[in-house]
């Protein structure tokens, strides 16, 4: 993103933000409540539109582009709550998340054409069988990342879910699309230390499986944040205040002093939360 901002009536909430995330680059960004972390997630997926500035996606300008549009050109977000309908089961939720990666491929403008879909459902064609056959071995294998979390409760309705598997069933929404990256927001949020320390594998593994993939995370577990960023952007009213690896824009005395006061005190691995 280039001179990146977003004004709501006089507030900064995003404020000349520029940086880029590289294929394979797993970037933190954090920051206290009201940083603007959530308001640039949303200008990043093409939900707010930016007040000046631009985003871009291999070199293409995609800042006046559709959400949608963003998705199916390999960019998956996630929500800070979940945006799963809670009457779906957890595996129509997942096949709903494969969409924008098979329309992707087929460059279809449109996300899901109805007629489409019931002329193929309903006269079998052999395009709509392997398009069919994929989304589900897409939504298998993105539900299987979870283990045991989410696979034997492909049946269930989502909101019959525990918390924790709501928010592990909205990442594996995000998925099963395959994005070439992703903006996970908060993923962690509302999970316990051994929730937390599980997701925290979840992602070190997807790295490890997608070393192409770049992934933006905005989050306030620290320790989450030590473990899986090469880079850290800390963001406070609007403007980059730090960047670095994790230790140094997490350690630089200014952060340390404006929002680490209460962390400084406690054991550096202890699950600081910023903000
Ligand atoms: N739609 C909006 N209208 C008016 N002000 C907004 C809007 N969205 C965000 N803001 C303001 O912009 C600033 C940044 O908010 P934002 O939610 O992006 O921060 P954040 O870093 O994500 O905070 P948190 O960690 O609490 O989620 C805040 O002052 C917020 O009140």
């Amino acid at each position: 993103m280039e001179r990146l901002s977003r004004h709501f009536r006089g507030v900064k909430a995003v404020d000349d933000v520029s940086f880029a995330v590289a294929p394979g680059q797993t970037v933190a960004l954090v920051g206290p409540n009201g940083a603007g972390k959530s308001t640039l997630i949303q200008l990043l997926s093409g939900v707010e539109k930016p007040s000046s500035g631009h985003v871009f996606l291999d070199g293409r300008r995609i800042d006046g582009l559709a959400p949608e549009r963003i998705a199916r050109l390999g960019l998956g977000r996630s929500f800070q709550t979940s945006r799963v309908f809670p009457a779906l089961s957890v595996w129509d939720s997942v096949m709903l998340g494969t969409q924008a990666g098979l329309l992707r491929r087929t460059g279809s403008a449109r996300l899901v054409d109805p007629l489409t879909e019931i002329a193929g459902e309903l006269l079998g064609l052999p395009a709509w069988r392997r398009r069919r056959a994929e989304a589900h071995e897409r939504a298998r294998a993105a539900l299987q990342r979870f283990g045991e979390r989410l696979w034997p409760r492909r049946d269930q309705p989502a909101y019959s879910l525990s918390y924790a598997n709501r928010r592990r069933l909205e990442l594996a929404r995000v998925l099963a699309a395959r994005p070439r990256f992703v903006l996970f927001d908060e993923p962690a949020a509302g999970m316990n230390p051994s929730e937390t320390a599980e997701l925290t594998d979840l992602l070190l593994a997807l790295r490890a499986e997608q070393p192409q993939l770049g992934i933006l995370v905005v989050e306030h577990k620290l320790s989450l944040v030590r473990r899986i960023a090469g880079h850290a952007i800390v963001l406070n009213q609007g403007r980059i205040l730090a960047t670095g690896t994790p230790a140094e824009a997490l350690d630089h005395p200014e952060v340390v002093e404006a929002y680490l006061g209460r962390a400084r005190r406690r054991p550096v691995n202890s699950d600081a939360h910023l903000g």
